[in-house]
């Protein structure tokens, strides 16, 4: 992957990612790790394979552990392990979500209750677990993925989108909370970005030519198109900015 810039600070920065071993959070990874940094991620299967791959390719070998963040006593461990191995942590990316589709009529209990574990409560859960280790550090820069999915007023995954939206309120709290502490925290929402998974189930091409005719600039999103605005967020180039959430969807959701 070819990335144009370069943010010193994050050489050597503890790092730790939700979901790093697929879909955009890969990307993310391989960034982090060609930053440099020392990267941690958790996701539900083995990534032993990626794993080597990234060191293969980047030099930079990531500590992977295997963890449901659903299991928030398990997804803490993981946080305390991480911070053992490379330090406290001092850039979070929650990036960890399932989009799963469904329809308001047909949701049971459990179903909200999973998705909102997954979309929500995880990432509260991890920011709560790393600011001790931020505060010691003297600060921190926490980024909570969430989507546009839920400014355009989407359909097909109302449980998602309202965790979407709630992800923003709370970073803006957080974000108030901790800033005495330098620790900054800002969403990042991206638009509909062509993962494998995206392009497997829901990716039609009466999809893709709508979707493309919503964005100003005409190319879909590749990952590796959300990698530097995280950087960006997680380094001190960023150092001012708090409680915002920074869209990048080639121009869906344009503002004034
Ligand atoms: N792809 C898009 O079009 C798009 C658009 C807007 C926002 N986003 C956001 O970007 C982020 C990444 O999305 P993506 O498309 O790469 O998703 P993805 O489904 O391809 O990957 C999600 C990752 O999270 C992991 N994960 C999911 N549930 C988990 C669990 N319970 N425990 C541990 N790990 C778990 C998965 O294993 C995977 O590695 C998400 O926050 C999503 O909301 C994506
Ligand atoms: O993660 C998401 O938010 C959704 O999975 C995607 O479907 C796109 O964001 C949406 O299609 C944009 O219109």
């Amino acid at each position: 992957m070819d990335f144009n810039a370069t943010f010193h600070d994050l050489s050597g920065a503890s790092v730790f990612i939700t979901g790093g071993g697929s879909g955009i959070g890969a990307s993310l990874t391989e960034g982090f790790l060609r930053q440099g940094a020392k990267v941690a991620f958790v996701g539900r299967s083995d990534a032993t394979a990626f794993v080597d791959r990234m060191e293969a390719e980047t030099g930079n070998r990531p500590l992977f552990i295997q963890c449901d963040i659903t299991d928030i006593a398990a997804l803490k461990a993981a946080i305390a392990q991480a911070a053992e191995a490379h330090g406290p942590i001092g850039v979070l990316v929650n990036n960890a979500a399932n989009d799963q589709r469904h329809e308001t009529l047909d949701v049971e209990e459990d179903f909200w209750d999973w998705s909102q574990s997954i979309n929500l409560k995880a990432y509260f859960f991890a920011c709560q677990a790393v600011i001790p280790g931020m505060k010691e550090l003297g600060g921190g820069s926490i980024v909570n993925f969430t989507s546009i999915s839920y400014m355009m007023g989407n359909t097909g995954y109302p449980a998602y989108t309202t965790a979407n939206s709630g992800i923003n309120g709370m970073t803006r709290s957080l974000a108030r909370e901790f800033g005495p502490d330098r620790i900054r925290v800002n969403a990042l929402a991206p638009g509909w970005v062509l993962t494998e998974k995206q392009l497997d189930k829901w990716a039609t091409p009466e999809a893709l030519a709508g979707h493309l005719e919503r964005q100003c600039l005409k190319d879909h999103l590749a990952p590796q198109d959300i990698v530097e605005s995280t950087l960006f967020l997680s380094s001190k180039t960023s150092r001012m900015i708090s409680g915002q959430a920074l869209v990048v969807d080639g121009g869906v959701v344009v503002s004034g």
